[in-house]
């Protein structure tokens, strides 16, 4: 059956890095027997230039359709004066919860190739291979009330609310336990619950479902400052992290540094249909928009985790991540993961290196 997706690429560096992981499929395609077709549409602000709403009727329509959606970023300094309900980050936040794209993976794994291009010292990140479970539909992005409002006195007061109810959290808690039996069979919850009553139901629940559906998996948990810290200090001791939806959007750029660059990072949502949403864990990269320098491997690696949870096309996942492997074990580099004076190469030419080590 051919298998349909949808492809959103977005703004700035988006359709930059779209179009080298489009490389990846297509090649898939004509070479490994890949049998999808895929169709392309707007969102975030190249939507709303075009049609005056950042996610059109047609994409959205398109993504619900799709066996598998591959979006690029959305967002930039264009759009940062419109009003909250058209932002592009918008159209990001509706596509998730229309499709309730609950549960967000995002692998940081350090290659040992490029141990020596993370912040930290490459002693401290030797080895590492974490899985941030984020969840992705609640929390205090998605709350109400929200917004900014006057106060008699002629005050402003801005408002967002966290608010977890507790099937919530028991779903992506399952869905952490579940990824931890075929790991290390460890999950550390991250939380505030010193202080949020809503991250100590969080917490609370989280422990319910561990001890009475995964008395094998270890449980541990951590303050959401704390866990920063150790981040830092000491990445190995995590193995699966799961946390609340902004909890989980900051770590994981914080865990991005340890293996180098956040332009290494991809990321699946998932919903309880195995439908999902692949994209990098990175932003539209304004500051690099249209030069060239933006690394895809990160969009590369998410086709790699679309055809592994979406497709079932786990063989052709392996050839996928092996042909990362093979440009970085090959010294391939764009600027961000370049050590200093090592010649570096270009968005297109990366995706190109890609799909020479796939072909072999
Ligand atoms: N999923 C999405 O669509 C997201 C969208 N955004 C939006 O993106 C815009 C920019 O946000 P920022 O906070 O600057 O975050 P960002 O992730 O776009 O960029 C942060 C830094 O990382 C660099 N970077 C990001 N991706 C890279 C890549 N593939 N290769 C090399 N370097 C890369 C950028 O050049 C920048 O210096 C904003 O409008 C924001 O709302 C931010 C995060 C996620
Ligand atoms: C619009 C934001 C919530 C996107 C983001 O930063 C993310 O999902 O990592
Ligand atoms: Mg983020």
């Amino acid at each position: 059956m051919t298998h349909k997706l949808a492809v959103l690429p977005g703004d700035g560096i988006g359709p930059d890095i779209v179009r080298e992981a489009c490389k990846v499929l297509e090649t898939l395609r004509t070479n490994f027997g890949l049998d999808m077709a895929w169709e392309e549409a707007p969102v975030g602000g190249t939507a709303y230039d075009q049609s005056g709403h950042p996610l059109p009727e047609a994409t959205l329509e398109l993504a619900r359709g799709a066996d598998a959606v591959l979006l690029g970023a959305v967002g930039g300094p264009r759009w940062e004066a419109l009003d909250y309900s058209v932002r592009p980050e918008r159209a990001l936040l509706a596509l998730r919860k229309e499709l309730d794209l609950f549960a967000n993976l995002r692998p940081a794994k350090v290659f040992p190739e490029l141990a020596g291009a993370s912040a930290l010292k490459p002693e401290v990140v030797a080895g590492i291979d974490i899985m941030v479970v984020r969840e992705l539909t609640g929390g205090i992005y998605f709350g109400e009330p929200r917004g900014v409002e006057e106060l008699p006195d002629g005050r402003r007061k801005g408002v967002n609310t966290l608010v977890y109810a507790s099937d919530e959290i028991e779903r992506i808690a399952r869905v952490a336990f579940d990824i931890a039996r075929k790991r290390s069979g460890r999950v550390c919850s991250i939380d505030k619950a010193n202080v949020l009553e809503s991250t100590e139901l969080w917490r609370e629940v989280v422990t319910d479902v561990g001890t009475r559906e995964f008395p094998d998996v270890e449980l541990s948990h951590m303050y959401v400052d704390n866990a920063a810290m150790q981040l830092v200090r000491a990445p190995g001791q995590f193995d699966v992290m799961v946390t609340t939806n902004m909890f989980g959007d900051i770590l994981s750029d914080e865990a991005s540094m340890l293996t180098g660059s956040i332009g290494l990072l991809p990321s699946a949502s998932l919903n309880t249909e195995g439908a999902g949403m692949y994209e990098p864990i990175h932003g539209s990269a304004p500051d690099i928009a249209g030069t060239g320098k933006a690394n895809p491997l990160a969009t590369i690696l998410s086709v790699g985790m679309m055809l592994r949870y979406s497709l079932d096309e786990s063989e052709l996942a392996d050839r996928v991540e092996r042909a990362v492997e093979k440009v970085l074990e090959d010294g391939l580099r764009t600027p961000d993961i370049a050590a200093e004076g090592e010649q570096a190469i270009g968005t297109a030419e990366m995706g190109d290196a890609v799909v020479a080590a796939l072909r072999g």
